[in-house]
């Protein structure tokens, strides 16, 4: 099979359930995380090894690592935001962690108690230790379309904060709209901007779909050139530290798009949406997925 030509980064297990207020059972998330690499998925990001008393749902992050089946081609990376994250995540048996900023101070300060400047110097130790452990890094820039309490983050600041993760060693910068409020065209200018320092094959994009344009704001920028995407499945998610944010785009919509487009992701999107089903029964929620619970439709009359 030829290789796909865009790599979907699933987030469901980390971004997806972190702002879950009722306390998801370990053996669901694991469930979930072998679920989705079975679907085709080359990238489903686990759990967090981040402050439990910040973020109570990722408490069980030793527990979901070493409850997984990893399968091969398949990698399982892990948010870390400090020294002692990276530790914790090595000792659990990561073999790929994400480092996260923002673009904006005030979320950045809210989101991991620590300016821009002080959360990328952190990062060095992290990148340093990783390096020497042979463990991949990936990096986030979390409100590069604004800010839940700046407004507006202009577009150098993202482009000097993604080439700070990148020239420190982060193999890929995801650029996070946090809130969801980006638009086509300012979605494909920013990619393009952060694109002059940043080489566009280590950029990636990560829509929340709070304001219903993700999946367009994707469709722009993998015109512009971007071949990896963010999503959630069911389009579950939120940032504890975003008022507001609701999931990410969901990943049986952007793989249903991408297929229609002739774009292979390698992921099989009957199999994704009966995960979807499966993940939003178990929550006891509506699955944000229109391409989603439109597949289980037609299966379900079919069935
Ligand atoms: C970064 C910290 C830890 C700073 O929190 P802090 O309080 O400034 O940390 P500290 O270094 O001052 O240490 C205070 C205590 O925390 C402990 N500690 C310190 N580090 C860790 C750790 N890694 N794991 C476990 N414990 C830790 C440390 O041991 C100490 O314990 P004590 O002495 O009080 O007993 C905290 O702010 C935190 O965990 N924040 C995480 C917030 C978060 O997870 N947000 C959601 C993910 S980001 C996101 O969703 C956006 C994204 C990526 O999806 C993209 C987008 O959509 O934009």
């Amino acid at each position: 099979m030829s290789q796909p030509s865009i790599r979907i980064v699933e987030v469901g297990p980390r971004d997806g359930l972190q702002n879950e207020q009722t306390l998801v059972p370990t053996r669901t998330k694991i469930e979930l995380i072998d679920r989705l690499a079975a679907t085709g998925l080359r990238t489903v990001e686990a759990t967090a090894f981040v402050h439990p008393k910040w973020v109570p749902q990722m408490a069980d992050a030793t527990e979901v690592m070493a409850g997984l089946d990893p399968r091969p081609g398949v990698s399982y990376p892990v948010l870390v935001p400090n020294l002692q994250g990276l530790e914790r995540a090595l000792a659990a048996g990561a073999r790929e962690v994400a480092v996260f900023t923002a673009a904006s101070e005030a979320f950045n300060l809210k989101n991991t108690n620590a300016s821009i400047a002080d959360s990328l110097e952190r990062f060095r130790p992290v990148l340093a230790r990783a390096v020497e452990a042979g463990v991949a890094v990936r990096g986030y820039v979390s409100t590069v379309l604004g800010c839940p309490y700046q407004g507006d983050v202009p577009v150098a600041d993202v482009v000097g904060v993604a080439t700070a993760l990148h020239e420190m060693g982060c193999y890929e910068v995801s650029l996070g709209d946090t809130i969801g409020v980006g638009t086509p065209r300012k979605a494909a200018a920013l990619l393009v901007a952060v694109a002059s320092q940043v080489p566009m094959a280590a950029l990636a994009v990560h829509f929340h779909d709070t304001w219903g344009q993700a999946l367009a704001n994707i469709l722009a920028c993998v015109e512009a050139g971007v071949r990896v995407v963010d999503s959630s499945v069911a389009g579950l998610g939120g940032c504890p530290y975003a008022r507001g944010a609701t999931g990410n785009v969901a990943t049986e919509d952007v793989v249903y798009m991408l297929d229609g487009l002739g774009l292979e992701t390698g992921v099989d999107l009957e199999a994704l949406a009966q995960v979807g089903g499966w993940i939003s029964a178990e929550l006891d929620r509506t699955s944000q997925s229109r391409a989603g619970r439109a597949l289980l439709a037609r299966a379900g009359s079919a069935g």
